[in-house]
């Protein structure tokens, strides 16, 4: 097992200087949005993703969604988490009120599956949420939102209404040129098999939750 030390400097999966590089309209069950694909990289295969309502209106106060990528939420409903409701949720949110969703590519927290999955293992052993990431030697939260802003500014998108429960997601817009005029919680019940990491959310980590 790896000793806990100086945290591991993973490469940023988050480059402030994403290009859009591709778009096209996906009909989802939420109704229609424009996907549009941002990366430094032309062909990157896991580019960011921005999920735009068709007539949203950047000159307004748009509601946004930041989701950080969670294979295990997102795509395969696991209930360790809140993010596949979330997501659900946001999508819902951005097709009646014209916002959007910008998808990073931040699995894990910015640490990726592989040790999201080692996390998990530690914390089936008694470790919490942040004592997993310590223990494998890594930070707390290794996010960065830059490309998010870059993002919402090729969009024309100035003023935000920001849906989370984060606080470092609100105060990542403190420079910079988009505003958060009002953040918007989104907080999902609690199950019996999320309700531990949600309390060390808002215990450790500050989120806005009311547990
Ligand atoms: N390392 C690690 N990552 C986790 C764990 N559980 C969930 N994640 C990741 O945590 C991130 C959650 O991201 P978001 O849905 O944007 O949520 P958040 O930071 O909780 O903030 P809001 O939902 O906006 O309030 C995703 O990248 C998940 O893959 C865990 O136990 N360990
Ligand atoms: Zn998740």
């Amino acid at each position: 097992m790896v000793e806990q030390g100086d945290p591991i400097l993973l490469p940023s999966t988050t480059a402030s200087a994403a290009t859009r590089r591709a778009e096209a309209l996906i009909p989802t069950p939420f109704g229609q949005f424009r996907m549009i694909a941002y990366s430094d990289d032309p062909e990157a295969y896991s580019p960011h993703i921005a999920l735009v309502h068709p007539d949203m209106d950047p000159t307004s106060e748009v509601i946004v969604r930041i989701h950080s990528e969670c294979i295990t939420g997102d795509l395969f409903g696991s209930k360790r988490c809140d993010c596949g409701e979330q997501l659900n949720r946001a999508m819902r949110i951005a097709a009646s009120g014209k916002g959007m969703v910008i998808y990073l590519r931040q699995e894990g927290r910015g640490i990726g599956i592989i040790n999201k999955l080692k996390a998990y293992q530690l914390q089936d052993q008694g470790l919490d949420t942040i004592q997993a990431n310590l223990h494998l030697g890594f930070e707390i939260d290794a996010r960065h939102y830059e490309v998010a802003q870059g993002i919402l500014e090729d969009l024309g998108v100035s003023q935000i209404q920001l849906l989370t429960n984060n606080p470092e997601k609100v105060d990542s817009f403190t420079e910079g040129k988009v505003k958060v005029v009002r953040r918007l919680p989104i907080i999902i019940d609690p199950s019996k098999e999320n309700k531990g990491y949600l309390h060390t959310k808002e215990a450790s980590m500050g989120h806005w939750l009311k547990l």
